[in-house]
Protein backbone atom coordinates (compact mmCIF):
# COMPACT_ATOMS: atom_id res chain seq x y z
CA UNK A 1 0.00 0.00 0.00
CA UNK A 2 1.18 3.52 -1.04
CA UNK A 3 3.04 5.63 1.82
CA UNK A 4 0.36 8.37 2.82
CA UNK A 5 1.17 11.66 5.50
CA UNK A 6 -1.13 13.13 7.56
CA UNK A 7 -3.05 16.30 4.96
CA UNK A 8 -2.42 13.92 1.37
CA UNK A 9 -5.57 14.20 -0.42
CA UNK A 10 -5.97 11.22 -2.67
CA UNK A 11 -7.96 10.34 -5.48
CA UNK A 12 -8.85 6.52 -5.32
CA UNK A 13 -9.39 5.52 -8.94
CA UNK A 14 -10.54 1.67 -9.23
CA UNK A 15 -10.42 -0.29 -12.07
CA UNK A 16 -10.52 -3.86 -14.00
CA UNK A 17 -8.02 -1.80 -16.62
CA UNK A 18 -8.44 -4.92 -18.60
CA UNK A 19 -6.48 -3.60 -20.79
CA UNK A 20 -6.10 0.22 -19.56
CA UNK A 21 -6.35 2.91 -21.78
CA UNK A 22 -6.40 6.72 -22.47
CA UNK A 23 -9.59 6.95 -21.41
CA UNK A 24 -8.34 5.83 -17.75
CA UNK A 25 -5.33 8.70 -17.94
CA UNK A 26 -7.93 11.15 -18.94
CA UNK A 27 -9.86 10.18 -15.76
CA UNK A 28 -7.34 10.39 -13.66
CA UNK A 29 -5.87 14.04 -14.64
CA UNK A 30 -9.33 15.13 -14.99
CA UNK A 31 -10.04 14.15 -11.45
CA UNK A 32 -6.29 15.01 -9.99
CA UNK A 33 -6.73 18.83 -11.64
CA UNK A 34 -10.39 19.65 -11.30
CA UNK A 35 -10.45 18.62 -7.58
CA UNK A 36 -7.00 20.27 -6.55
CA UNK A 37 -5.78 16.74 -5.38
CA UNK A 38 -2.34 15.97 -4.16
CA UNK A 39 -2.14 12.00 -5.96
CA UNK A 40 -4.26 9.84 -7.65
CA UNK A 41 -3.77 5.97 -6.78
CA UNK A 42 -4.71 3.73 -9.36
CA UNK A 43 -6.06 0.71 -7.42
CA UNK A 44 -5.51 -2.09 -10.22
CA UNK A 45 -8.47 -4.71 -9.16
CA UNK A 46 -8.44 -8.57 -8.65
CA UNK A 47 -11.77 -8.51 -10.11
CA UNK A 48 -15.08 -6.98 -10.06
CA UNK A 49 -17.24 -8.44 -7.95
CA UNK A 50 -19.87 -7.80 -10.34
CA UNK A 51 -18.12 -8.55 -13.84
CA UNK A 52 -17.53 -12.32 -15.64
CA UNK A 53 -13.70 -12.65 -15.11
CA UNK A 54 -13.68 -15.33 -17.94
CA UNK A 55 -11.67 -12.64 -20.11
CA UNK A 56 -9.71 -11.29 -17.01
CA UNK A 57 -5.65 -11.24 -18.09
CA UNK A 58 -3.38 -11.96 -15.16
CA UNK A 59 -3.46 -9.18 -11.92
CA UNK A 60 0.29 -8.60 -13.07
CA UNK A 61 -0.16 -8.23 -17.00
CA UNK A 62 -2.57 -5.68 -16.00
CA UNK A 63 -0.30 -3.96 -13.56
CA UNK A 64 2.83 -3.73 -15.86
CA UNK A 65 0.08 -1.87 -18.47
CA UNK A 66 -1.14 0.32 -16.54
CA UNK A 67 2.51 1.52 -15.07
CA UNK A 68 3.32 1.99 -18.54
CA UNK A 69 0.40 4.18 -19.18
CA UNK A 70 -0.07 5.75 -15.94
CA UNK A 71 3.34 8.09 -16.28
CA UNK A 72 2.66 11.13 -14.17
CA UNK A 73 5.06 12.29 -11.21
CA UNK A 74 1.30 11.90 -9.25
CA UNK A 75 -0.06 9.11 -10.23
CA UNK A 76 0.76 5.61 -8.18
CA UNK A 77 -0.44 2.45 -9.30
CA UNK A 78 -0.88 -0.36 -6.69
CA UNK A 79 -3.11 -3.70 -6.33
CA UNK A 80 -2.68 -4.21 -3.00
CA UNK A 81 -6.69 -5.03 -2.85
CA UNK A 82 -5.73 -8.58 -3.77
CA UNK A 83 -2.42 -9.07 -1.13
CA UNK A 84 -4.84 -8.07 1.21
CA UNK A 85 -7.87 -10.61 0.48
CA UNK A 86 -10.12 -6.71 -0.32
CA UNK A 87 -12.88 -8.06 -2.67
CA UNK A 88 -15.14 -5.34 -2.52
CA UNK A 89 -14.53 -1.46 -2.90
CA UNK A 90 -16.32 -0.79 0.77
CA UNK A 91 -13.96 -3.08 2.10
CA UNK A 92 -11.36 -1.51 0.51
CA UNK A 93 -12.16 2.03 1.54
CA UNK A 94 -12.65 0.71 5.19
CA UNK A 95 -8.96 -0.56 4.96
CA UNK A 96 -7.59 2.88 3.69
CA UNK A 97 -9.08 5.06 6.67
CA UNK A 98 -8.23 2.24 9.27
CA UNK A 99 -4.38 1.80 7.62
CA UNK A 100 -3.75 6.08 6.65
CA UNK A 101 -6.09 7.73 9.10
CA UNK A 102 -4.31 11.08 7.92
CA UNK A 103 -5.10 10.90 4.42
CA UNK A 104 -8.19 12.54 2.79
CA UNK A 105 -9.56 9.97 0.64
CA UNK A 106 -11.88 10.78 -2.66
CA UNK A 107 -13.54 7.68 -4.67
CA UNK A 108 -13.38 8.58 -8.05
CA UNK A 109 -15.12 6.53 -11.43
CA UNK A 110 -16.58 7.00 -14.49
CA UNK A 111 -20.45 7.76 -15.51
CA UNK A 112 -21.04 4.67 -16.25
CA UNK A 113 -20.43 3.47 -12.83
CA UNK A 114 -23.00 5.80 -11.18
CA UNK A 115 -25.77 4.53 -13.32
CA UNK A 116 -24.95 1.08 -11.02
CA UNK A 117 -23.59 1.85 -8.03
CA UNK A 118 -26.69 1.02 -6.06
CA UNK A 119 -25.97 -2.10 -6.96
CA UNK A 120 -22.36 -2.35 -4.88
CA UNK A 121 -22.16 -4.03 -1.47
CA UNK A 122 -22.68 -1.96 0.73
CA UNK A 123 -23.26 1.12 -1.33
CA UNK A 124 -24.78 3.66 1.06
CA UNK A 125 -21.87 3.29 3.19
CA UNK A 126 -19.33 4.34 0.62
CA UNK A 127 -21.12 7.48 -0.20
CA UNK A 128 -20.92 7.98 3.70
CA UNK A 129 -17.46 7.43 4.19
CA UNK A 130 -15.93 9.44 1.77
CA UNK A 131 -16.77 12.17 -1.26
CA UNK A 132 -17.41 10.66 -4.80
CA UNK A 133 -16.04 12.17 -7.85
CA UNK A 134 -17.64 10.89 -11.39
CA UNK A 135 -16.41 11.69 -14.62
CA UNK A 136 -18.64 11.92 -17.73
CA UNK A 137 -18.84 9.77 -20.11
CA UNK A 138 -20.32 8.53 -23.75
CA UNK A 139 -23.39 6.89 -23.53
CA UNK A 140 -23.60 7.89 -19.50
CA UNK A 141 -24.47 11.52 -19.21
CA UNK A 142 -27.54 11.39 -18.48
CA UNK A 143 -27.41 9.30 -15.34
CA UNK A 144 -26.86 11.86 -12.86
CA UNK A 145 -30.37 12.52 -12.67
CA UNK A 146 -31.29 9.15 -13.15
CA UNK A 147 -29.32 7.23 -11.05
CA UNK A 148 -30.95 5.91 -7.75
CA UNK A 149 -27.58 6.69 -5.86
CA UNK A 150 -28.03 10.34 -7.33
CA UNK A 151 -31.61 10.49 -6.39
CA UNK A 152 -31.02 9.37 -2.79
CA UNK A 153 -28.24 11.58 -2.27
CA UNK A 154 -29.40 14.81 -4.33
CA UNK A 155 -28.94 17.01 -1.48
CA UNK A 156 -25.10 15.90 -1.15
CA UNK A 157 -24.66 16.60 -4.65
CA UNK A 158 -21.69 19.67 -4.81
CA UNK A 159 -21.57 21.43 -8.07
CA UNK A 160 -18.34 20.83 -10.23
CA UNK A 161 -17.49 24.32 -10.19
CA UNK A 162 -17.13 24.44 -6.06
CA UNK A 163 -15.24 21.29 -5.81
CA UNK A 164 -11.65 22.61 -6.03
CA UNK A 165 -11.60 21.38 -2.33
CA UNK A 166 -13.21 18.42 -2.67
CA UNK A 167 -11.37 15.97 -0.39
CA UNK A 168 -12.08 18.64 2.47
CA UNK A 169 -15.67 17.71 1.82
CA UNK A 170 -17.63 15.80 4.81
CA UNK A 171 -19.67 13.25 3.24
CA UNK A 172 -21.80 12.43 2.34
CA UNK A 173 -21.14 14.74 -1.06
CA UNK A 174 -20.33 13.78 -4.60
CA UNK A 175 -19.78 15.53 -7.51
CA UNK A 176 -20.00 15.21 -11.57
CA UNK A 177 -17.50 16.69 -13.85
CA UNK A 178 -18.34 17.23 -17.09
CA UNK A 179 -14.83 17.28 -19.44
CA UNK A 180 -14.35 16.09 -23.07
CA UNK A 181 -15.86 12.86 -23.34
CA UNK A 182 -13.41 9.65 -24.51
CA UNK A 183 -14.65 6.94 -26.17
CA UNK A 184 -12.32 4.57 -25.66
CA UNK A 185 -13.54 1.31 -23.47
CA UNK A 186 -11.17 -1.95 -22.72
CA UNK A 187 -14.10 -3.67 -23.91
CA UNK A 188 -13.63 -2.34 -27.68
CA UNK A 189 -9.79 -3.03 -27.24
CA UNK A 190 -10.53 -6.23 -26.32
CA UNK A 191 -12.75 -6.55 -29.66
CA UNK A 192 -10.43 -4.69 -31.48
CA UNK A 193 -7.06 -4.28 -30.52
CA UNK A 194 -5.38 -1.25 -29.69
CA UNK A 195 -6.13 1.60 -32.15
CA UNK A 196 -4.62 4.87 -33.26
CA UNK A 197 -6.22 7.68 -31.49
CA UNK A 198 -5.94 10.29 -34.38
CA UNK A 199 -7.39 7.33 -36.89
N1 LIG B 1 -13.66 6.53 -21.65
C1 LIG B 1 -13.94 6.68 -20.38
N2 LIG B 1 -14.49 7.83 -19.90
C2 LIG B 1 -14.81 7.98 -18.58
N3 LIG B 1 -14.61 7.01 -17.64
C3 LIG B 1 -14.04 5.86 -18.05
C4 LIG B 1 -13.68 5.63 -19.43
N4 LIG B 1 -13.15 4.38 -19.52
C5 LIG B 1 -13.19 3.87 -18.28
N5 LIG B 1 -13.71 4.73 -17.39
C6 LIG B 1 -13.86 4.53 -15.93
O1 LIG B 1 -12.63 4.02 -15.45
C7 LIG B 1 -12.83 3.08 -14.41
C8 LIG B 1 -12.20 1.75 -14.77
O2 LIG B 1 -12.86 1.28 -15.92
P1 LIG B 1 -12.63 -0.16 -16.54
O3 LIG B 1 -11.26 -0.64 -16.21
O4 LIG B 1 -13.77 -1.03 -16.23
O5 LIG B 1 -12.61 0.20 -18.10
P2 LIG B 1 -13.80 0.04 -19.13
O6 LIG B 1 -13.30 0.65 -20.39
O7 LIG B 1 -15.07 0.56 -18.56
O8 LIG B 1 -13.84 -1.55 -19.24
P3 LIG B 1 -14.92 -2.56 -19.89
O9 LIG B 1 -15.21 -2.05 -21.28
O10 LIG B 1 -14.21 -3.86 -19.86
O11 LIG B 1 -16.14 -2.52 -18.98
C9 LIG B 1 -14.34 2.97 -14.25
O12 LIG B 1 -14.73 3.85 -13.18
C10 LIG B 1 -14.89 3.49 -15.57
O13 LIG B 1 -16.16 4.08 -15.42
O1 LIG C 1 -17.63 -3.23 -4.18
C1 LIG C 1 -18.41 -3.51 -5.11
O2 LIG C 1 -19.50 -4.09 -4.92
C2 LIG C 1 -18.00 -3.11 -6.51
C3 LIG C 1 -18.82 -3.36 -7.61
C4 LIG C 1 -18.42 -2.98 -8.86
C5 LIG C 1 -17.18 -2.37 -9.04
N1 LIG C 1 -16.40 -2.14 -7.95
C6 LIG C 1 -15.08 -1.48 -8.12
O3 LIG C 1 -15.19 -0.39 -9.00
C7 LIG C 1 -13.98 -0.17 -9.66
C8 LIG C 1 -14.24 -0.04 -11.13
O4 LIG C 1 -14.52 -1.31 -11.67
P1 LIG C 1 -14.50 -1.52 -13.23
O5 LIG C 1 -14.60 -2.99 -13.47
O6 LIG C 1 -15.64 -0.72 -13.76
O7 LIG C 1 -13.18 -1.00 -13.70
C9 LIG C 1 -13.07 -1.32 -9.26
O8 LIG C 1 -12.23 -0.86 -8.22
C10 LIG C 1 -14.03 -2.36 -8.76
O9 LIG C 1 -13.50 -3.24 -7.81
C11 LIG C 1 -16.78 -2.49 -6.73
Amino acid sequence: MPPGDAGLTVGLFGGSFNPPHDGHFHVALTALRRLGLHRIWWLVTPGNPLKDHSELEALEARVAAVRRLADHPRFTVTAFEATEGLSYSADTIAFLKRRRPGVRFVWVMGADNLAGFHRWQFWRQIVETLPIAIVDRPGASLSPLSAPMAEVYRHARVAEEEAGDFACRPAPAWTFLHAPLNPLSSTLLRQHGPMRQDA
